[in-house]
């Protein structure tokens, strides 16, 4: 019901391909991270690209202020901006919507038991970056897996701007991926270090986090 839901208002062409889920998963399985080109179905991710053009810029505040996960940045690391994703506008919630099937996929076949969704634009201008990170630390943080969208299109490599993949702590050589729209990408949080390198034009992305419940009796986390 819920799925049927969404469907309609993807609308159009953007029928949730469970092909990709299944393709994100078995990336997962295998090698931890998942990198899958062309694979946001394209009226989500030209939507989301028109809605973060009008947003333009207002709504965006400095990375690194703004929530109580903030422990995990530190504007010495990262100088790009951010503008969390509340639902607020039917973008938004479509957003929301596919990124839930995603949930529900992969609890079903990996038995993740993700509990929760977190996501916000990002702007990096040219120069911009956010230097090589884990985005939860292990034992203490309860994001387990991270999810970047692009929504740059027609991206060139001389346009630069990649995200580094490291596959453990050793690892200085990493794999590039082009921010290019379309792309999805997916790692679990607490193994994976990357880093954004600097871009030559204004780079746009998504990323987001699956939470698991690490609520105890005096401290609910996620926050309500
Ligand atoms: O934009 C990207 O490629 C990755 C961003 C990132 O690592 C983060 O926001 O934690
Ligand atoms: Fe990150």
């Amino acid at each position: 019901m819920v799925a049927a839901k969404s469907l309609m208002s993807l609308g159009g062409d953007n029928t949730i391909d469970e092909t990709l889920f299944a393709h994100i998963a078995r990336d997962l399985t295998e090698q931890g991270y998942s990198i899958r080109h062309a694979a946001l179905p394209e009226s989500l991710s030209s939507a989301l690209f028109t809605y973060q053009q009008e947003m333009n810029g207002e709504k965006f505040i400095d990375a690194g202020v703004g929530r109580g996960d903030d422990y995990l940045r530190n504007e010495f690391v990262r100088t790009d901006e951010i503008c969390w994703i509340t639902g607020e506008s039917a973008t938004g919630r479509d957003w929301l919507s596919w990124a839930g099937q995603l949930q529900v996929y992969l609890n079903r076949h990996l038995f993740l038991g993700l509990f929760s969704f977190e996501s916000h634009f990002a702007h990096y201008r040219p120069g911009d970056y956010y230097k090589r990170h884990y985005d939860a630390f292990r034992g203490e943080a309860n994001r387990v897996l991270s999810l970047v969208v692009y929504l740059n299109p027609g991206w060139s490599t001389s346009d630069a701007g990649e995200l580094v993949l490291y596959k453990d702590e050793q690892d200085r050589v990493g794999t590039k991926v082009t921010p290019l729209m379309g792309t999805v990408v997916t790692f679990l949080s607490e193994e994976f270090p990357h880093e954004v390198l600097p871009a030559n034009r204004d780079r746009y992305s998504i990323a987001g986090w699956f939470r698991v419940n690490t609520s105890v009796t005096d401290r609910v986390d996620p926050p309500r």
